[in-house]
């Protein structure tokens, strides 16, 4: 054996290594498998040019446990090293992207996990790293390298009948969890599930049963004979569903990879194959996942590969984050993993990602939308969160999804933004020449003013999830003269504001004796006012002005004291309302008079759900005395 040092400079980094991977340790076998991946495309390529004669057929790579030895083997049977190439590449050039990768990012633990730092992250977990390689070469012999975590390290000559490396961890005390055989597996299903070649990891046994002859009637069949086979047990699949060419593929192959990668999720509404050579390479599928109903919308559910080698499930920077909320795969050689956060950001090649994916996005739902329309009204529920957030968060989506967005009607129709502005046109053009979209939070608990809304000939929408009081908003910001307000907002008649001025049955004199009336009995956070709308709208009125109530939602979606803005709201009474005279004006006696004003002030309550506790059982037993 011969003995060398490695590099005078190079000193700390061992330790240095271990100190600041110590939370992403685990990526060390990620890495190894990954050089004897690419030790074997290398020996591929060659064989394929003609370079490297022999036969090559097996390409499995091995990871073995030896727990008397304390070791964890990788076993390649790639291109090899000659010892010329191991003083290169072992001590020099891997070397130098280890030292590289700890000046750059001993401050950055945040990004470790997403990139690795080759072959000296063996020494995150190992005391002692043997390498055993054979060049293909035809003349070459075998070399033993044997480094202990110091600058120092021994060469010499080895064993070996098959062109390929072993790298064999002699794992420390402090790792000694690398020697279980459930937490390889574990961690090579975690990175290596869709390596292109295969990762054997021992074997397994396999359990089928032997074929039962037929019995003559009346006889019983005897148990079926078990035969147990032990099998390699093979970790990945070498084919991925993303590298294949989507023509070749059918819908269910696509559902059966969802499965794979989910195996509890339930099954996709429809998904997205990209592919693209140029300007960078990309490939995956996206999928869209059934969410109406959740709460909950499940992140970092896409997982990044580069050659197929899984990097990470937080794409935040790559994907646009609205397409966060979609699952599946995105594999991109050209991804630079190796570089910090704000470097990421401003990567051109990142952006073009990025602009890429949402195209493409953007191309699948309007293709939906267009061949066939029914179907995707039906994934609406599903599809709009997507699209909603999309259009909040992304110009340019919204202005692509403009095209298929809908808004639904509380008669369950459907509407593309521009349809709906014809549709309300002619109705519900205000004296400003606004379009007043109106439209309702919860058709069931406003079910009376919608209806109120609808007998007056308007159109109410339904507005009914979180994401819609941001995509209001985007809508209003966007949308040339169209303004939404909620069907709560304003009396009927007020809802889209109109120039005509109604004849007010009360005189000036009676109207200010109703004020004083309802004042007496409206809890301190209304306002009165009476006002002449139609003889058959509702007595008394609840409705909250539309810009103090987004106020108020604002400031409870950014987790501010709102007891500052109380649940404001105005009390309308309705002037020409037959019951106003006869219930209160005409009656002498002042306590029936009062009497009456609470009750229908506690029936305008009820319309909305505001009445509760103490107030609901004296307003149940007033009525049953009146029955
Ligand atoms: N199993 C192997 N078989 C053949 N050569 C290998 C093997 N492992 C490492 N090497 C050689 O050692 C070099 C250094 O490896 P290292 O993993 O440190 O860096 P890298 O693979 O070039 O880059 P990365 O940082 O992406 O891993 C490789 O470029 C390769 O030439």
């Amino acid at each position: 054996m011969q003995k060398g040092n490695i590099s005078v400079q190079t000193e700390n980094i061992f330790p240095i290594i271990k100190k600041f991977l110590y939370s992403d340790q685990e990526i060390f076998l990620r890495e190894l498998v990954s050089n004897a991946t690419d030790a074997t495309s290398k020996l591929v390529t060659l064989a394929r040019k003609g370079e490297a004669k022999g036969d090559y057929s097996d390409k499995t790579i091995d990871i073995m446990i030896d727990q008397e030895a304390g070791t964890l083997t990788i076993r390649d049977r790639g291109i090899g090293m000659t010892e010329e190439e191991v003083k290169k590449y072992l001590n020099q050039v891997a070397l130098s992207s280890a030292q590289d990768f700890v000046d750059k990012y001993q401050d950055d633990a945040s990004i470790i996990g997403h990139f690795g730092l080759g072959f000296y992250s063996a020494f995150m977990v190992a005391d002692k790293v043997e390498v055993v390689t054979k060049s293909y070469q035809d003349d070459a012999t075998a070399v033993r390298w044997i480094c202990e975590g110091d600058p120092s390290y021994e060469i010499g000559e080895a064993e070996r009948d098959m062109q390929g490396t072993d790298v064999i961890l002699h794992i420390g005390e402090d790792s000694k969890q690398y020697l279980e055989s459930d937490e390889i597996e574990g961690l090579l299903m975690k990175y290596c599930r869709f390596l292109p070649y295969p990762i054997r990891f021992g074997t397994k046994t396999e359990t089928t049963y032997e074929e039962v002859e037929e019995v003559a009637e009346g006889e019983e069949a005897p148990e079926p004979k078990k035969i147990e086979t032990e099998v390699d047990n093979i970790i990945n699949n070498t084919d991925p569903l993303w590298k294949k060419a989507p023509a070749e593929l059918t819908d269910e192959d696509y559902k059966d990879f969802y499965r794979e990668l989910y195996p509890m999720g339930e099954p996709p509404m429809f998904w997205i194959h990209l592919n693209i050579d140029y300007p960078f390479h990309l490939t995956g599928i996206l999928y869209f996942p059934k969410v109406s109903g959740k709460l909950e919308l499940q992140r970092n559910k896409i997982q990044l590969y580069s050659n197929q080698v899984y990097v990470t499930d937080n794409v935040s920077d790559i994907v646009p984050e609205f397409l966060t909320l979609l699952h599946g795969v995105i594999d991109s050689p050209d991804i630079p993993l190796n570089v910090s956060r704000s470097y990421l950001q401003a990567d051109t090649n990142v952006k073009k990602i990025t602009g890429y994916i949402t195209k493409k996005v953007a191309e699948k739902l309007n293709s939906l939308f267009k061949e066939d329309r029914k179907a995707y009204e039906e994934k609406w529920p599903d599809l709009g969160v997507f699209v909603k957030y999309g259009m909040v968060s992304d110009d340019k989506f919204y202005d692509r999804a403009k095209k298929f967005a809908l808004v639904e009607n509380t008669e369950d129709k459907f509407f593309t933004i521009e349809e709906y502005r014809e549709r309300i046109k002619e109705n519900q053009t205000d004296k400003y020449d606004r379009l007043v979209a109106i439209y309702t939070a919860d058709v069931d608990r406003q079910h009376t003013l919608v209806e109120a809304a609808r007998a007056r000939g308007l159109d109410v929408l339904k507005f009914e999830h979180a994401i819609d009081a941001p995509t209001i908003q985007s809508l209003e910001q966007k949308e040339d003269k169209m303004t939404f307000v909620r069907v709560d907002s304003a009396t009927p008649d007020q809802l889209v504001q109109k120039d005509e001025e109604k004849e007010n049955l009360l005189s000036e004199e009676e109207r200010e004796t109703v004020t004083i009336l309802f004042s007496g009995v409206v809890d301190n956070t209304g306002s009165v006012e009476v006002k002449p709308l139609d003889v058959q709208d509702a007595p008394v009125q609840i409705v909250r002005n539309e810009f103090m109530r987004r106020m108020k939602e604002m400031q409870m979606m950014q987790g501010m004291n709102t007891d500052m803005f109380p649940d404001s709201y105005q009390v309308v009474v309705n002037a020409n309302n037959p019951l106003v005279k006869e219930r209160l004006l005409d009656v002498e006696d002042e306590a029936t008079r009062s009497e009456n004003a609470k009750y229908l002030y506690q029936l305008a309550k009820l319309s909305q759900q505001m009445l509760s506790g103490a107030e609901l059982k004296a307003f149940i037993e007033r009525s049953m005395k009146m029955m």
